[in-house]
């Protein structure tokens, strides 16, 4: 695997989500080169003019629209291409046409003798992360999808309104598919230091059924926004900004991340939001929280549901 000095993102897809997320990069001063690559040449090119015209108020970095051929000592090849949702959508709807896009970014990257990691977002971002792997034949823990990483922001964000705490001292976690059936794991959710349980018990902050209401705006957020303005995209792009810095610094930073499960939570064979150890080799390793029954069995039937789409596709 290349490991070098000179760090070097190139990113597929300049959407909405990719220019965002290009631009958190170049504001966090994350890689010395960032390759811009769309089907829409002009689209990337004017985001590299655009970008290169903010170097002189930032970090220096190299910044072009580039092909295929520029993922070959790429450190990282991060994916933005693709579908997104209408509204109304589902994630799991986009699955069709984004595999076919998939089969063939994955095929150029390969071709271009690239030997790095990758990480995934586009939607539905647990099949394609799984795609990825087949596609790729990376070793798995090379091939990292954002999962739950903007599901779990949207939760601590909203849980720290609710006790008025701020989000970064909210320890929860949104695990599962990246869409409708993922969950929310209150057993080993912590505000600060106390487990959310003490305050329930004591009868402060929100109660069990607020709790739930709070839960059921993180699953159903990407339907208000895409109904309001159409996509979302600074919230995941700041998540993969996120992962950017946990991997190309070597974090082994606890980040919620779809992944390839082989036995852990009794799953395996399937890519899917859970915690993950993450570094500069990818995924350190899987952590196997201590769910109750009933969180288990809403895990399961979220591996379900992405086991059957999965069957259209790998
Ligand atoms: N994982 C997550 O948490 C999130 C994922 N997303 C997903 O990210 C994806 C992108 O969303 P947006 O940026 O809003 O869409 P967008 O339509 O703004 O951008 C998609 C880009 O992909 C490019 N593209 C399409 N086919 C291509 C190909 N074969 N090769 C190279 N480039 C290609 C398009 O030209 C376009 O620039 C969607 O699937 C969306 O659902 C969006 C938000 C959050
Ligand atoms: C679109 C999407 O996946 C999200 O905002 O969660």
């Amino acid at each position: 695997m290349k490991v070098s000095k000179v760090t070097k993102i190139a990113l597929i897809g300049t959407g909405f989500v990719g220019s965002s997320y290009a631009y958190a990069v170049l504001n966090q001063g994350l890689a010395n080169e960032l390759v811009l690559i769309d089907i829409n040449k002009k689209k990337a090119e004017g985001d590299a003019m655009d970008l290169n015209h903010a170097l002189p108020f930032g970090s220096p970095m190299r910044i072009w629209a580039g092909d295929y051929s520029d993922c070959r000592d790429a450190d990282l090849v991060v994916i933005t291409a693709g579908a997104n949702q209408q509204p109304g959508e589902t994630r799991l709807d986009l699955v069709d046409k984004n595999a076919k896009i998939f089969q063939s970014i994955i095929g150029e990257v390969m071709k271009s003798g690239f030997d790095g990691l990758f990480l995934v977002a586009t939607n539905p971002v647990d099949i394609l992360s799984y795609a990825t792997w087949k596609y790729s034949g990376m070793p798995a823990h090379r091939v990292i999808g954002s999962g739950t990483i903007l599901d779990t922001a949207r939760l601590r964000y909203l849980l720290g309104e609710a006790y008025q705490v701020n989000p970064q001292n909210v320890h929860a976690y949104i695990i599962g598919e990246h869409g409708d059936t993922e969950l929310p794991v209150w057993s080993h959710a912590h505000i600060g230091t106390r487990p959310i349980s003490d305050y329930l018990r004591e009868g402060s902050g929100p109660n069990q059924d607020e709790l739930e209401q709070i839960f059921v705006n993180v699953r159903d957020a990407a339907y208000h926004i895409i109904e309001r303005k159409g996509a979302t995209y600074y919230g995941i792009a700041m998540g993969l900004a996120r992962l950017t810095r946990a991997i190309l610094n070597d974090e082994n930073s606890v980040l919620t991340v779809s992944t390839l499960l082989r036995g852990e939570y009794g799953l395996k064979d399937i890519y899917i939001g859970v915690p993950a150890v993450v570094n500069r080799s990818g995924i350190r390793e899987v952590i196997e929280l201590n769910l109750q029954e009933e969180e288990l069995e809403k895990l399961h039937h979220s591996a379900q549901v992405l086991s059957q789409v999965l069957k259209k596709v790998v």
